[in-house]
């Protein structure tokens, strides 16, 4: 049997991947891991350098100096670049902005992926939730349950809006969109590949979705 249990969920732009998986692993007693957040991580660690984030070989120059830090408890979630604590910093529309020009980096995506890979099988608690856009296909692909959780573009725009208020709705709907566009050229989490479960939580309020992938948890546990 693997150690950890694996739980990949793949899945577009504020699909809710973060916040489920993040109170799944709370219910569950598993670990946490927010892919993503090595990409945005990277993203800020290129802008502070005053790197081009087009510049593919500057961004790959810059993984050198890139000292990646964080935890999988999902309730002491905190995530550092040395001895920077970003994890609001990454979130800014700024780090949104330029986050897919440094991930269609191969060179990046091979680095990243051996990181995630390491952080997974030093996962102590009986299972980890990991997500992010390539978990079910390419970061952990013989994961015990793999799930796409998807929700309509304009229920996924209006939540991110609803989350960014005070930020201009219309340029955060059309960030997130543009986003999926750009990533979705590099790997395909708008299709359930071949034994991922998809999970659409489009007409499901928060709890009801949190639920959904229990049910598809424990289901693939008594298998
Ligand atoms: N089923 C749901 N009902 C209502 N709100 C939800 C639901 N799922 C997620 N949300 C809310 O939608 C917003 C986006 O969720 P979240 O940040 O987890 O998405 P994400 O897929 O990780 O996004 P990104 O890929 O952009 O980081 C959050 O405010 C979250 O609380
Ligand atoms: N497995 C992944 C996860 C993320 N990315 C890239 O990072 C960006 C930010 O991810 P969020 O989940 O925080 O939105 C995302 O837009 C992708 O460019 C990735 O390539 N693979």
């Amino acid at each position: 049997m693997q150690h950890p249990l694996v739980v990949a969920v793949d899945g577009p732009a504020g699909s809710g991947k973060s916040s489920v998986s993040k109170a799944v692993a709370r219910r569950l007693g598993y670990g946490f891991l927010d892919t993503g957040a090595a990409y945005r991580a990277l993203a800020w660690h290129v802008a502070q350098s005053d790197v081009d984030p087009e510049d593919t070989a500057a961004v790959i120059g810059s993984l050198d100096a890139f000292e990646y830090g964080i935890g999988t408890d999902p309730d002491g979630y905190r995530v550092h670049v040395g001895e920077h604590d970003v994890t609001e910093a990454i979130r800014e529309p700024r780090i949104s902005g330029i986050v897919s020009a440094v991930a269609r980096v191969p060179e990046v995506r091979a680095h990243l992926i051996g990181l995630f890979r390491a952080i997974i099988a030093a996962e102590a608690r009986p299972g980890i939730v990991v997500e992010g856009r390539d978990i079910t296909t390419v970061v952990a692909p013989d994961a015990r349950v793999r799930i796409l959780l998807t929700a309509s573009e304009e229920v996924r725009m209006s939540r991110r809006a609803a989350e960014l208020a005070g930020h201009d709705a219309a340029a955060t709907g059309a960030q997130l969109r543009a986003r999926d566009q750009a990533d979705s050229k590099v790997v395909d989490f708008l299709n359930a590949a071949d034994g991922v479960t998809l999970v659409d939580s489009t007409e499901l309020d928060f709890g009801q979705t949190i639920d959904a992938v229990i049910s598809v948890i424990r289901a693939a546990d008594e298998r």
